[in-house]
């Protein structure tokens, strides 16, 4: 009998054959070699390769692996039609993403219900990652002298992916200290195990719901939520309250999300809050990670410049392709308020803010398209339209100011009341905060009604007046707005005197992680959802795609779902899917991609979208070589 193949797994030395033939004899446990420390005896032009984001992290690996060891527990015993798995006894589907599909499950040692995460080591869907990205990476492992001999697409994909989920997991398990974000429990895996398995916390409502037929509509998911007197506004101002709990605490961990959207955002009807999830976007700030490079704010800074999250979401200041103003990000943190905007006012106005036909159209009208007539004296639209749908992004209120003007009354609460305020009892309070912050807010209006020029900190700085009862942009005294939400005023003190006044530090806002799932979103999901075999009704009110992709590069390798490849099938050998090369150098890449070749590419739609968008006076319906190359000089540079 031949002895059953070894499957890498998260922890390397559970399956130190697997990779034992691509690795130096005896290499297997030498130090990362890093960007810096890299010989010339590579003879790839990737030896020469900047160092990013993702490639630090991957040098700091064993770190990282140190770290999540912890919650990675062996597989044990498992039933062959997959109803029990260690502890856990499977239940039904709860619903599929990107890169993997959710049930519930019930855990016999903590007696409760879970959901377990079950994510294919072999990505199920083939366009996870590009051709693109895969020869870089054996060609950057091949430099690292991590691996000696040539590996086949499929299995780099593989270990590629495995390493995207360490890093989810030892973002997650990081995150563990707040009722706002959905908790780690475990992970489970083994040599054997075609999938690796995380188990969370039970949010037993789902995703966060927000398409309805009629604006007024008060979702079911809704009331079991709030359970008293749900309204529109009144549940809008639930979420922004947890979700800005949710916020200020990967702000004092370092960490931002760059994927906030409702679909990210689950509900548990136990706890009455909604909670934070999905970590595959985030990146730590560089002084909050446990180790550091002489490149990394660097990295961090460029990293923070890429398009990554869900396109209808992303904030303005990322939107600028191709032009002098890009690299305007220097605050991740703000990206994480506008999309927290862009989630709000859906709830508030059931409908996108900015939605255009493909993904370019969005970015235009999130830069361009004013949102000053959707002001409707409503005071948390008005609110989250003024300062968190800021275009501007030294405008923008930041998640510190946000939560000092919003739960500062929470706080004061707890003082007060001498009573403990549990973090349930928050939530099943009828008056949370954000109630009484903006009921407050109506009142003061009320007394100020004569003041010229409010200059109120309970709303860190915004002009009262406009902000309650004027009906345009123009109106905001944006100066007030600048001073007052970039320093903390004492005035504040005034309603935020028991909370303390220095948020945690991060020291300066530099630089990224590159994730290594790319995925042009539309591509992606349709893809997948053929692949899937795990159907489940997924709400269309909330599910838009992850871009996890830092430019559009990948519709030029992704010919799958052009219009292109349903005409004519015979492109099937560029499909990823087919993936099965190796190469030797980086003029064999371009070879590889060039081969696509241009007439290929003229199909795909995103290539004239990323056109027209960077070009708009060009009308032109084809593309040319030229054209290409933009695409791909702009995706390089990503
Ligand atoms: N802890 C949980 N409790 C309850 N339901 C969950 C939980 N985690 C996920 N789900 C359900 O499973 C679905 C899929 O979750 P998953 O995290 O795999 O994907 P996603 O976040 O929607 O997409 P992607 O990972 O592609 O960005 C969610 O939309 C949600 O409905």
């Amino acid at each position: 009998m031949s002895p059953r193949q070894l499957i890498p797994t998260l922890i390397p030395e559970w399956a130190p054959l697997s990779i034992q033939s691509y690795m130096r004899e005896g290499d297997s446990d030498s130090p990362p070699v890093t960007p810096t420390s890299q010989t010339s005896s590579c003879s790839s032009s990737f030896s020469s390769q900047k160092p990013t984001y993702s490639t630090i992290v991957e040098d700091n690996m064993d770190i990282i692996l140190d770290e999540i060891r912890p919650y990675v527990k062996k597989i044990t015993a498992s039933e062959q039609n997959k109803k029990t798995i260690n502890q856990y006894t499977l239940g039904a589907s709860a619903g599929s993403g990107q890169f993997g599909y959710v049930r519930k499950a019930y855990s016999s040692t903590l007696g409760e219900v879970v959901a377990v995460k079950i994510i294919p080591k072999k990505p199920w869907n083939a366009q996870q990652f590009s051709v693109n990205q895969v020869m870089r990476q054996i060609q950057l492992w091949k430099s690292k002298g991590k691996i000696t001999k040539n590996m086949s697409g499929n299995e780099a994909m593989r270990l590629m992916n495995i390493e995207k989920c360490r890093w989810e997991i030892y973002v997650a398990s990081r995150l563990r200290d707040s009722a706002h974000i959905v908790q780690l429990i475990e992970c489970l895996d083994s040599p054997f195990s075609e999938s690796i398995w995380i188990v969370t916390k039970w949010c037993n409502l789902g995703e966060l719901q927000w398409r309805r037929e009629n604006n007024e509509d008060i979702l079911p998911q809704w009331k079991k939520l709030l359970t008293s007197d749900c309204t529109v506004s009144k549940f809008a101002e639930k979420i922004m309250e947890d979700m800005t709990k949710g916020l200020q605490y990967l702000y004092s961990q370092g960490c931002v999300h760059r994927d906030i959207k409702p679909s990210n955002i689950l509900l548990d009807e136990n706890e009455k809050v909604a909670k934070l999830s999905d970590f595959g976007s985030c990146i730590f700030t560089p002084q909050s990670l446990p180790f550091t490079d002489v490149n990394f704010a660097d990295c961090f800074q460029r990293e923070l410049n890429k398009i990554v999250g869900t396109p209808a979401f992303i904030a303005p200041e990322l939107c600028h392709l191709g032009n002098s103003k890009r690299d305007f990000v220097t605050d991740g943190f703000k990206l994480d308020i506008w999309s927290l905007g862009v989630t709000l006012y859906c709830l508030l106005h059931n409908e996108l803010p900015f939605s255009g036909d493909n993904e370019f159209e969005t970015y235009h009208k999130i830069m361009e398209l004013s949102l000053s007539s959707k002001i409707n004296g409503n005071t948390l639209n008005d609110f989250v339209i003024k300062r968190l749908l800021e275009k501007d992004v030294n405008l923008r209120i930041d998640i510190q100011n946000l939560a000092k003007i919003l739960l500062c009354d929470q706080a004061e609460h707890s003082k007060n009341s001498k009573q403990p305020l549990s973090s349930n009892m928050i939530h099943i309070r009828n008056e949370g905060p954000v109630r009484r912050f903006f009921d407050r807010l109506l009142t003061k209006k009320g007394k100020k009604k004569h003041t010229e020029k409010v200059k109120d900190n309970t709303f860190g700085s915004i002009n009262i007046n406009s902000a309650v009862s004027s009906h345009t942009d123009e109106d905001l005294d944006k100066e007030a707005f600048a001073t007052t939400v970039l320093r903390s005023s004492p005035d504040s003190s005034d309603y935020c005197s028991s909370l303390e006044e220095e948020a945690v530090q991060v020291t300066d806002f530099l630089d990224t992680f590159c994730r290594s799932s790319e995925s042009l979103h539309n591509m992606n999901l349709n893809n997948y959802k053929q692949n899937t075999e795990v159907r489940t009704e997924k709400s269309d009110s909330s599910s838009h795609s992850s871009l996890k992709i830092p430019t559009p590069i990948k519709a030029v390798i992704r010919l799958k779902d052009s219009p292109k490849k349903n005409q004519n099938k015979g492109h099937t050998n560029s499909s990823p899917n087919k993936l099965s090369f190796s190469l030797t150098n980086g003029s064999k890449e371009r070879h590889t991609v060039n081969s696509v070749g241009p007439r290929k590419l003229a199909h795909s739609g995103n290539i004239l979208n990323f056109k027209a968008y960077i070009n708009p006076a060009k009308s032109d319906t084809r593309e040319t070589v030229e054209d290409v190359k933009t695409y791909l000089n702009f995706a390089e540079d990503g």
